[in-house]
């Protein structure tokens, strides 16, 4: 790859199984240049649900191939519209998570796309961070790193990711390397038993702005058992699958709706207060990004539960619905670089890391 800043191309398909956020980038893999153009493609309910149906499961299941089939044809139809790009991040869909066992998988063929695309695409991000003892999880924390270095910031501050799953990123832009100025981990779950709950009581996709759950009543008791969860004594790094809380939704299943959201929203901003209880040096704000922001029945909880400033990304000029695609054009850069994507205070790994595999449009 030639030297230099490139315009990358990075493509989430997040926990909260609502779409992919595709969004370019330029930059050298150390320093954010420029933001580029960005767009979403939401998943239709069928595919949603072929998804869903494949959730948990390993390659290899009938399930699996369904669902890679459905995280290629929306990543080509998404990215094909993009113009000028040099590289591709494609994450693909995270379908099941267990550092500690089974391994990690992200559905979706890097190679095909990169065939299909004729663009080299930068692919399987995890794999090799969990195959050398770390988490696989988060890997968003260099490019949080870039973010505050790109806003000036002159104070260490945390980031914050509100999707299906929480995730949090502590971070001293005064430190030029991103392997010794972060510390991150998954806080708990946050959007996705919500959504679960609304799917299942009323069919919906989300408590949308937080309206519901601003209506209820938190279960104080609840919320206390769930604290007492062994995930949260658990020190940092650490990472979730979607569904490792699974016992969340049957412990709001005696609450009517909204006391249920309530408590379920509550508890994704008290996962959250326990985690910045890790941060190595005080913060006096915190940056919040994912599609949890347009909550704002959780923002006021997180607001209420923490003691330092918390305001959207927005408020320093970054997109947050768009940063964990854009972490991915970042990532994908470093990747072709040979630089380190994580490293033992991100994701647990035993030494700086550049994980992912590259494939070229055409065998060479
Ligand atoms: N207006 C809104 N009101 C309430 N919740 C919202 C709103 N918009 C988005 N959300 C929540 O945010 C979720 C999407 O967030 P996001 O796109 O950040 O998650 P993700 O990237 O899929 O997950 P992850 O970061 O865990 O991989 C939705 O599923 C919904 O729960
Ligand atoms: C295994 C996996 O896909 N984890 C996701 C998930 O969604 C949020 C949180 O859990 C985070 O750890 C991660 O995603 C972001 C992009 C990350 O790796 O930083």
């Amino acid at each position: 790859m030639k030297d230099g800043p490139v315009w990358a191309l990075g493509a989430m398909s997040g926990t909260s199984l609502d779409g992919v956020d595709a969004a370019m980038l330029l930059t050298d893999g150390r320093d954010v240049l420029e933001f580029g153009d960005t767009a979403y493609r939401p998943y239709a309910a069928a595919e949603q649900a072929t998804l869903r149906a494949a959730l948990g499961h390993w390659p290899g299941s009938d399930a699996v191939r369904a669902a890679a089939r459905v995280v290629e044809t929306a990543h080509l139809e998404l990215l094909e519209r993009f113009r000028g790009v040099e590289l591709v991040g494609f994450h693909g869909q995270t379908l099941a998570h267990d550092p500690g066992g089974r391994g990690t998988h992200q559905a979706g063929d890097g190679a095909a796309l990169a065939r299909d695309l004729g663009l080299p695409v930068v692919w399987d991000f995890r794999t090799a961070d969990v195959a050398a003892g770390g988490q696989g999880a988060p890997l968003v924390p260099f490019f949080h790193h870039a973010c505050a270095r790109w806003m000036e910031a002159d104070q260490p501050l945390a980031f914050l990711n509100l999707g299906g799953v929480g995730n949090v990123t502590w971070v001293d832009p005064r430190i030029v390397d991103p392997e010794k100025a972060c510390l991150a981990f998954d806080t708990g779950p946050a959007n996705a038993p919500i959504n679960d709950l609304m799917m299942e009581r009323q069919g919906q996709a989300q408590d949308a702005g937080g309206a519901l759950a601003a209506k209820g009543q938190v279960d104080g008791g609840v919320l206390a058992r769930y604290l007492d969860h062994p995930y949260f004594f658990k020190p940092p790094p650490k990472s979730l699958d979607r569904n490792d809380f699974h016992g969340l939704l049957s412990a709001v299943a005696h609450l009517n709706d909204a006391d249920a959201a309530a408590t379920l929203t509550a508890a994704a901003a008290a996962a959250v207060r326990r985690g910045a209880e890790s941060f190595p040096v005080a913060i006096t704000r915190l940056l919040v990004a994912g599609g949890g922001r347009h909550n704002a029945t959780m923002m006021a909880a997180l607001e209420q539960a923490l003691p330092f400033a918390v305001a959207p990304v927005e408020s320093e000029g970054l997109n947050g619905d768009m940063l964990e695609a854009q972490a991915f054009a970042y990532l994908a850069v470093r990747v072709a670089r040979g630089m380190a994507t994580s490293g033992p205070t991100t994701t647990g790994v035993i030494r700086p890391l550049s994980g992912g595999q590259i494939s070229l449009p055409k065998a060479t």
